[in-house]
């Protein structure tokens, strides 16, 4: 049976979206994100699921940064997850005993409404995971008082949830991406994403605009795009990019192609099926079948044929 990392302990949201994305494999938790990526990339697991990107919160800049520079892991499969928090407890705790709260950063941002208007002393500590959050509040003599979590983590850690879908919205959905050593790519489906990481070879006017007009000529939309501090200095930047489409297609294909020979380092993160489902649209003259015609019309060209 095939065995995947991820953020733990049982109970976080990461969890949840490893049970949708694969419910029949071992599941192995993991301390932190890096953790959890470098099982995968040391053989310990198959892959891992991590959390890429929140709908309220934006990236999760550690699993950008770790995909950007560890050892290279390719991206197989997403999934967006609605996710809802609650505030749980030790049974018997009151809201006015609620002085410490632990929580992962991530689920602090998305609940700031609640815990400005309902415990304004409050503060609110930064726990490793929601999970790692109510674990740390059963421990007999815990200094606290509270953890955000998903309600499921009250049931595995005997909490009681005081106050339930605390998050400032009722909407919002965490991206999570499942990992694995790079290997065949998943067959293309028609409604694909495809991920890359991009290192500018020297800082000049004009670079991003460059690099973005290798997607514009050739029809490919841009999904999401990041900038990440290199850590090398002030001003220094690196790029995510996910876009429309599969590597497979000609458009991107090229494309790629394109920003490789334009940057200083330009890495692959896969090309996998969107988890909407939504069909990439195609622009006229940018099917697969426009490219084989041009490629075909430029050899009867430099052949002298026509
Ligand atoms: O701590 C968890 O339960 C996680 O899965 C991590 C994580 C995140 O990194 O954004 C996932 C979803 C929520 O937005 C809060 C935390």
């Amino acid at each position: 049976m095939s065995k995947l990392a991820y953020l733990g302990p049982q109970g976080t949201f990461c969890e949840a979206a490893l049970r949708l994305l694969a419910p029949d494999v071992e599941r192995l938790p993991c301390a932190n994100v890096g953790a959890a990526l470098d099982a995968a990339r040391d053989g310990d697991a198959d892959g891992a699921v991590v959390p890429l990107e929140n709908s309220v919160e934006g990236a999760i800049t550690q699993t950008l940064d770790e995909l950007a520079k560890g050892r290279s892991l390719h991206i197989t499969g997403e999934v967006l997850l609605p996710v809802e928090f609650s505030l749980l407890v030790r049974p018997g705790t009151e809201l006015g005993q609620i002085k410490r709260i632990i929580t992962h950063p991530a689920a602090h941002t998305q609940c700031r409404g609640y815990i400005e208007r309902e415990l304004p002393g409050a503060v609110v500590i930064a726990g490793s995971s929601t999970a790692a959050a109510a674990q740390e509040v059963s421990v007999p003599g815990s200094p606290y008082d509270a953890a955000i979590s998903p309600a499921i983590a009250g049931e595995y850690y005997g909490l009681d949830a005081i106050a339930s879908d605390i998050g400032d919205r009722s909407d919002t959905v965490t991206r999570f991406i499942q990992v694995s050593r790079p290997g065949p790519l998943p067959e293309p489906t028609g409604a694909d994403r495809t991920s890359l990481v991009a290192f500018l070879r020297d800082d000049h006017p004009g670079a991003l605009l460059e690099m973005l007009s290798e997607f514009a000529v050739r029809g490919v939309n841009l999904t999401r795009i990041e900038s990440r501090p290199t850590g090398d200095g002030i001003g220094r930047y690196f790029f995510h990019f996910d876009l429309e489409g599969h590597v497979a297609d000609a458009r991107v294909g090229e494309a790629v192609s394109g920003l490789h020979r334009l940057c200083g380092d330009l890495r692959f993160l896969g090309s996998y099926p969107r988890a909407d489902r939504v069909a990439t649209q195609v622009k006229p003259g940018t099917a697969d079948g426009d490219f084989d015609e041009a490629a075909q019309w430029l050899g009867k060209i430099r052949a002298g044929l026509a």
